[in-house]
């Protein structure tokens, strides 16, 4: 059976500056997202993976080539279709607790989209769908009331993905997600979000530095560097058998639980279904790596 693609993206460049200043960020890529599927991306810091998520959720440039969102090219979508991308695409950033608005309550937050786009049919309804959310994302139902400083960064990660899910998007791009986390609080935001895709048949592109963390959530995977996909392949071959030296080199930046449960596995205490991390990996000496319980 044919797959389906939600987004096609073709032979995007995406310059910025002008003459000496010119500067292309994202330089003829091409690939496509299957529905139900995770394209991970990832690169080191101004590879360009964040101009492409920009670029295809239509709050950055295009300078060449063409992103079809639904087999339609996003540039000429009309004003129906705009309204229908926005609310089928959201984006979900590293840092949540700056998108969030400190002077609402969670559940004001969350409510918002739900206002926005006309989803509940009163007063009540809203209410049992903003209660809903916050039990979907593992939140007490009484964060409806309080503020986002009251929340931890991982908890304040599950409000951004309630608020995203609130308008029942299709397509979540998901930048950087867990890099501002702990290790055994990114291992439960992959979870939740593995779980949630699951749930509602969502499609995603996950991005991030650590080739490990893109591995368990991804299909996919594509590797950037300077503004161009280097290597491109299903998840646990990229992971595996690297053919790039770049992408080589994201693994050994990135000294990750499983990474070294490949190499030693003594060290590391970890259960590769559920990707359930218990504690931080340190170096206590030259290659010589132990897994630290985190401090109670
Ligand atoms: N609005 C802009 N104006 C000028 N240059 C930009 C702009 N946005 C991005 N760039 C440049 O484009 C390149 C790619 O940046 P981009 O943010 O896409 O990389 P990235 O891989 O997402 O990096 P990071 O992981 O640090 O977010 C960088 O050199 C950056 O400086």
């Amino acid at each position: 059976m044919k797959q389906v693609s939600v987004f096609n993206v073709s032979h995007l460049s995406v310059v910025f500056g002008k003459n000496r200043q010119r500067q292309m960020a994202v330089n003829d890529v091409s690939f496509q997202i299957p529905r139900g599927k995770t394209i991970g991306l990832v690169g080191e810091s101004g590879s360009g993976k964040s101009t492409i998520a920009r670029a295809i959720s239509k709050i950055g440039p295009i300078t060449s080539g063409r992103v079809n969102y639904e087999g339609k090219s996003i540039e000429q979508f009309n004003s129906a279709d705009k309204r229908k991308f926005r609310r089928n695409v959201q984006m979900i950033f590293q840092d949540p607790f700056e998108s969030l608005n400190p002077r609402l309550k969670v559940g004001e937050i969350i409510a918002e989209g739900i206002d926005n786009f006309h989803l509940a049919k009163n007063k009540h309804d809203r209410f049992h769908q903003v209660e809903a959310l916050l039990i979907s994302v593992g939140l007490p139902v009484d964060a409806i009331d309080r503020y986002p400083h009251e929340f931890s960064g991982g908890q304040r990660q599950r409000i951004g993905i309630a608020r995203a899910l609130a308008i029942q998007p299709k397509f979540l791009i998901l930048d950087e997600p867990v890099s501002a986390l702990d290790v055994s609080i990114q291992a439960q935001i992959i979870n939740l979000l593995k779980d949630i895709q699951k749930q509602r048949n969502l499609t995603y592109l996950f991005i991030a530095h650590d080739l490990s963390i893109v591995r368990y959530i991804s299909d996919s995977i594509l590797v950037m560097y300077k503004g161009r996909i280097v290597e491109t392949g299903p998840a646990e071959e990229v992971y595996q058998h690297p053919l790039h030296q770049y992408t080589r080199s994201l693994l050994s930046a990135a000294p990750q639980a499983d990474l070294y449960y490949e190499r030693r596995k003594k060290f590391v205490t970890y259960d590769r279904d559920q990707f359930n991390l218990t504690g931080k990996l340190v170096e206590v000496e030259p290659d010589h790596w132990v897994l630290q319980a985190p401090a109670k």
